[in-house]
């Protein structure tokens, strides 16, 4: 998409990778990704190391080239355009500040990159400080601030050329967690409030599913699937997505005739299945998984309680099935629940509708 006001183009934001590859030598580092971000987006490229996540973004940010495919900004073909005339925001884990410089130089180098009249970058830098909170320290150098407060002078920087786009490259990655929760709902915030369009890379799933309008999983160089958190959490398109993306019972299953049977051939609660006969998995999340003591007569597995994990909010159950089948299950800690003890018989059921079939 693309706009004009009074015959200059104001570029709105939209990216879009048509079968983007890239090799090194005979590896494939990103095979074949196509995805569409809209204007004021925010999506995260979310994978295991190796993934292909920072590859994909150098591509978009222009400091890669694909081997083949196209990256587009807004309609324009911007696959062979160097950085620098992408115009479009770039912020790495390290930050990569100047540290000779203080903060509002920092800030102000991407406008004097650009020749802007002096006046001008004072209160462009000004206002993107005051943005991020950082007006206070507009004098000092990055060596006497927090990894915090560098990160947020590396967004300003990104930010203050009001680029349509901004990229970030595990951006939290070197801080601790309760900073990354805080910085995390920062950038969130910072992102209804400027409208640009995110594409964010991590390796955290939190992380991930906390800030974005929709993940991309990717995997060994492929986006697996993209959709809204929730989405992407209760209907896993795979195996993998529903190993990667919280945790997950992978119970192996036998679809026969419209029922699931389990690894006993009993029969468990599932969604309807309307396809051919044949063996899949079935995924149940360890907080809809419950444990039954001396319910004889449900539907589900036949076990034990095989140990219990007190993890502050939460009990984690184990529970070994009569076929030596292990499972989670996830009750909070509630003070008037009565909780199962290790070695108490129960059935393993759950709703059908929080059940999902694979069959990859
Ligand atoms: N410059 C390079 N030369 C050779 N191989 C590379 C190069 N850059 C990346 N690779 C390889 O390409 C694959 C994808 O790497 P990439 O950095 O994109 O993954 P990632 O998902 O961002 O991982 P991480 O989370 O560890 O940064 C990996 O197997 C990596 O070893």
């Amino acid at each position: 998409m693309k706009a004009t006001v009074s015959g200059t183009e104001v570029r709105t934001g939209g990216i879009t990778l048509h079968n983007l590859q890239k090799r090194y030598g005979s590896a494939v580092a990103v095979d074949d990704v196509s995805l569409s971000v809209s204007p004021g987006e925010f999506i995260s490229l979310l994978g295991p190391s190796g993934s292909g996540k920072t590859t994909t973004l150098m591509m978009i940010a222009g400091f890669e080239m694909p081997d083949s495919g196209q990256v587009l900004l807004d309609d324009k073909d911007i696959t062979r355009l160097p950085p620098h005339r992408r115009e479009l925001g770039v912020i790495f884990q390290n930050y990569a500040l100047f540290p000779h410089m203080t903060v509002a130089e920092n800030v102000a180098y991407p406008l004097r990159m650009r020749r802007m009249a002096k006046a001008e970058i004072e209160t462009r830098v000004r206002r993107i400080l005051d943005q991020v909170h950082l007006g206070a320290l507009a004098s000092r150098y990055p060596h006497q601030m927090s990894g915090g407060q560098q990160q947020r002078v590396a967004i300003a920087r990104a930010l203050v050329f009001d680029p349509p786009v901004l990229l970030l490259d595990e951006p939290l990655g070197a801080l601790d967690k309760k900073l990354r929760e805080h910085l995390r709902n920062e950038i969130k915030t910072l992102h209804k409030e400027v409208g640009k369009t995110m594409i964010y890379v991590t390796h955290d799933q939190d992380e991930a599913l906390a800030m974005s309008d929709r993940v991309a999983v990717m995997h060994e160089g492929r986006i697996r699937q993209v959709s809204a958190p929730k989405d992407v959490y209760r209907w896993p398109a795979d195996l993998f997505v529903a190993g990667f993306v919280g945790e997950v019972n992978l119970i192996p299953i036998m679809l026969k005739s419209g029922t699931v049977h389990g690894p006993a051939g009993e029969i468990l609660p599932a969604p309807s299945w309307q396809d051919v006969d044949r063996d899949a998995t079935l995924c149940v999340r360890p907080e809809h998984l419950h444990l039954e003591v001396s319910a004889g007569s449900s539907d589900g597995i036949q076990g034990r309680i095989s140990g219990m994990t007190f993890v502050g909010d939460a009990t984690i159950f184990e529970f070994r099935s009569e076929a030596g089948l292990q499972l989670l299950s996830k009750v909070l800690n509630v003070s008037a629940k009565r909780m199962p003890e290790v070695g108490d018989p129960c059935v393993a059921s759950w709703a059908a509708n929080d059940a999902t079939i694979l069959t990859e």
